[in-house]
């Protein structure tokens, strides 16, 4: 990552402004621990080690959603992972956090309030307009350098990810140095052997996006999910049935129909759909059923079936990078669990680049008791990485290259 100024960069002690991304679920108002708190806790714990004065920003929910709440609880969760105090106080840039700033000794960590409870955060402007807001404005003097580890909030030209990078000498920090470079990969690294996407979840859009852009880096996509049903319908197989809240087979079928029988017109040769599928059946077990004798009008299907999971895997084991988005199935339930977990168990057996992204998907690891190391990297991040494999530059990296 030579274009950007790193930890390494920064001189011992100095009194530092740090962006972290811990946007986080939040249930019945309690935030929930992640893995976005165990990747960031790295950068604060080195830079707490080398004496810094660390202060977080921070963000999380949307203004009007349940999930908009202070960051008290981050505070908690986040010093349970770095090993030591983050102290925390409820405000962003005015008197109270000023004063708190400047109590600060070296080692000290200090998390400020939601950065979206400040009415300039928001509204995506050009970053010269958002170094001129009166919240950097005021914050930005009692600083000398401003670290961002964000990546994965990165694609939002927010006031504390791209103003600040203006207004101070700025660095990656260690989270923001290790997804870019993973992330980046496909888009940026040419590899001699063959490249796998493996691609599923929900989200039609972002699958089109992707299998667009990367046509011609990717030499097989392996579909599942429901993204892989609109492939399998639009190939002529009579599957759709939507999941609840969403309408991809109703509505919008016919603003993605088009598109996905170009695709499948133009790269067929690129693109696997699910030989079998499994659904739930009567007595609540799992059952499967070959793609060629889905009937009109059948059921949902929930996970692609053990044959397409072992033909997926084959291709997996003769890669040599693979990069997953979305899920093959509805793997939170253990009974439609196969066709994510064999593709994931296929990468983490072989010594193949990889690279597991989606907030969703990355979850399965954990869930099904496989080990993080076993993969090149499992992303933290979810609109970025989309953006970032399309070939998408992103606002606030941009904003640290040198
Ligand atoms: N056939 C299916 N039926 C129902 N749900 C499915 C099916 N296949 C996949 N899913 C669901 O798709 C979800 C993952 O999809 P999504 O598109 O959100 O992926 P992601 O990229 O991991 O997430 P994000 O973009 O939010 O970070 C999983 O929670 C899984 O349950
Ligand atoms: O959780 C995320 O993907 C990032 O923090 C960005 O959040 P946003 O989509 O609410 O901007």
């Amino acid at each position: 990552m030579t274009s950007f100024k790193t930890l390494d960069d920064l001189e011992d002690g100095q009194r530092v402004l740090v962006r972290l991304d811990l946007n986080s679920p939040v249930e019945d108002g309690e935030v929930q621990d992640n893995r976005r708190f165990d990747r960031h806790a790295e950068t604060v714990r080195e830079l707490a080690e080398r004496d810094f004065r660390v202060v977080l920003l921070a963000h999380q929910g949307r203004p009007g959603r349940d999930t908009f709440v202070s960051l008290e609880q981050h505070a908690d969760i986040l010093s349970e992972h770095v090993g030591r105090p983050v102290q925390f106080v409820p405000d962003t840039f005015g008197d109270d956090a000023l004063a708190a700033i400047d109590d600060l000794d070296g080692g000290d960590v200090l998390l400020l309030e939601n950065t979206r409870m400040c009415d300039e955060e928001l509204p995506e402007e050009d970053p010269e307009t958002k170094a001129e807001t009166e919240f950097v404005e005021t914050l930005a003097p009692v600083f000398d350098g401003y670290v961002n580890d964000a990546y994965s909030a990165a694609h939002r030209s927010h006031a504390s990810l791209v103003g600040f990078a203006l207004a101070l000498p700025a660095h990656a920090g260690r989270v923001m140095e290790t997804e870019y470079e993973a992330n980046t990969a496909i888009a940026e690294r040419e590899f001699d052997g063959e490249v796998t996407m493996v691609v599923g979840g929900t989200k039609a859009t972002d699958v089109i996006d992707v299998m667009t852009a990367l046509e011609d880096k990717v030499d097989t996509f392996l579909l599942g999910g429901i993204a892989g049903e609109l492939f399998l319908r639009a190939d002529g197989v009579p599957v759709g049935r939507d999941i609840e809240g969403m309408d991809l087979f109703d509505d919008q079928w016919e603003a993605n129909e088009e598109t996905i029988r170009g695709l499948i017109d133009d790269y067929g040769d690129q693109i696997r759909l699910a030989l079998d599928l499994a659904f739930e059946a009567e007595g609540g077990e799992r059952a499967e059923i070959e793609v060629g004798d889905v009937a009109e009008k059948d059921r949902a299907f929930l996970d692609v079936g053990s044959n397409t999971v072992s033909e997926y895997a084959a291709t997996i084991e003769e890669s040599e990078a693979v990069f997953v988005k979305g899920a093959l199935g509805l793997f939170e339930d253990e009974r439609f669990a196969d066709g994510t977990v064999g593709v994931l168990e296929a990468i983490a057996g072989t010594d193949c680049f990889s690279v597991v992204g989606g907030g969703d998907t990355s979850r399965a690891i954990e869930m099904y008791g496989m080990e993080e190391s076993d993969f090149g990297h499992v992303s933290i991040a979810g609109g970025a990485y989309i953006r970032a494999l399309t070939g998408e530059r992103l606002v606030g990296v941009e904003v640290l290259r040198e």
